[in-house]
């Protein structure tokens, strides 16, 4: 079995600003070589989150612990292993040479400095000849990249990144996709990104976490369902699937065609057979592609696609001794809208 090793593990973890509480976090665990997308609105806590998986901020209350090790045992070079690139990188006022090499200087490393920065800058797509150009020289997406490429220097073991794509044009935010693949490719670089750019997003990582009003919501299970959206006559968004069915959600008149769903797993009811009375005018098919038991005894996790979509519910071991869902088999789908978190 592919075994995958735990990088990051927190439980009840809470932090504060003053007297408010911004981030709970029960149970979280994150594995190492992953780039993990976060997702998430506005003041859902992220940022807060990347503050404290980048040692930068200690949380509040509860156990965070990185490669086995308690975070308040974390030893320096542990901590200079763990980049992060803020959402407005601030760059020094010299050049980008001096930028991108500022941080292979502060831990003494300057043996081929001039060939490293020049393979820093080739990763983020810029020619040598940007090294030469002042701070106040780049374009935004130039700007980011830069920031980006004096952190993939240091070849880290994480590159945490808050909103890498804010304000940058696709050609950046391509670049920056493929440097970050790179990273992981060849260093083994383990990736949290967050980005309001969902669909750049969600086409990069291979598992996503979502928070909700500085909670987490059920990583794994989760759904997220991405735009594209229509509009219905009433201003509802609809979600088409690729094979003819669609998700109309009510009370959507005031998102817009760019928004994403978060869809608790636990908002999602499934139904193989005997179930005449659960199909009604919403009622979806869906095909099962696997069941896996949860950290719960008592629950199990289904996971199905409908037109190519996946999706996961949970549901009671009694569920499942009356349905025994197996993979493949057709089911009926209910979700309840009403429930929906919107990004
Ligand atoms: N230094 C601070 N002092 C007080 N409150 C703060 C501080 N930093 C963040 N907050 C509050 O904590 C909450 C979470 O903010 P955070 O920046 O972590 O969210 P986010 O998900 O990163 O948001 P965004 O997507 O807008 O960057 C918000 O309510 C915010 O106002």
């Amino acid at each position: 079995m592919d075994s995958m090793s735990t990088l990051y593990e927190l439980r009840n973890i809470e932090q504060y600003y003053d007297d408010k509480k911004v981030l709970s976090v029960e149970s979280l665990k994150l594995e190492e070589n992953q780039i993990i997308g976060f997702f998430g609105p506005n003041g859902s806590g992220k940022s807060t989150l990347f503050s404290l998986l980048s040692f930068i901020n200690k949380p509040t209350n509860g156990y965070l612990n990185y490669n086995g090790i308690d975070n308040r045992k974390i030893d320096n070079e542990t901590k200079m292993s763990i980049v992060m690139v803020p959402q407005n990188p601030y760059l020094l006022k010299r050049t980008v040479f001096e930028n991108i090499a500022f941080g292979l200087k502060l831990r003494n490393k300057t043996n081929n400095i001039e060939e490293k920065v020049e393979e820093a800058l080739s990763l983020v797509g810029l020619d040598s000849s940007f090294k030469y150009r002042k701070w106040s020289q780049l374009s935004g997406g130039e700007a980011q990249r830069v920031a980006l490429a004096a952190r993939l220097i240091l070849k880290p073991k994480v590159l945490i990144l808050d909103e890498p794509t804010t304000g940058v044009d696709t050609n950046s935010a391509q670049l920056i996709k493929e440097a970050i693949l790179s990273a992981k490719q060849k260093w083994n670089t383990t990736i949290l990104i967050s980005s309001h750019d969902h669909n750049w997003l969600n086409k990069i990582c291979d598992k996503k976490v979502a928070l909700y009003q500085g909670r987490l919501i059920e990583s794994g299970s989760v759904n997220l369902l991405f735009a594209p959206w229509e509009k219905d006559e009433d201003g509802n968004l609809v979600k088409f699937f690729l094979d003819g069915q669609f998700l109309r959600i009510e009370n959507s008149e005031s998102k817009k065609k760019d928004s994403v769903a978060m869809i608790d797993s636990n908002d999602i009811t499934i139904c193989r057979k005997d179930c005449e009375n659960m199909f009604n005018k919403n009622t979806i098919i869906g095909l099962v592609s696997s069941i896996s038991q949860q950290d719960s005894i008592d629950y199990l996790l289904v996971e199905f696609s409908i037109g190519g979509i996946s999706f996961s519910c949970r549901i009671s071991r009694d569920v499942m001794q009356e349905q025994r869902f197996l993979p493949g088999d057709r089911i009926y789908v209910n979700i309840n809208t009403s429930n929906i978190h919107w990004i």
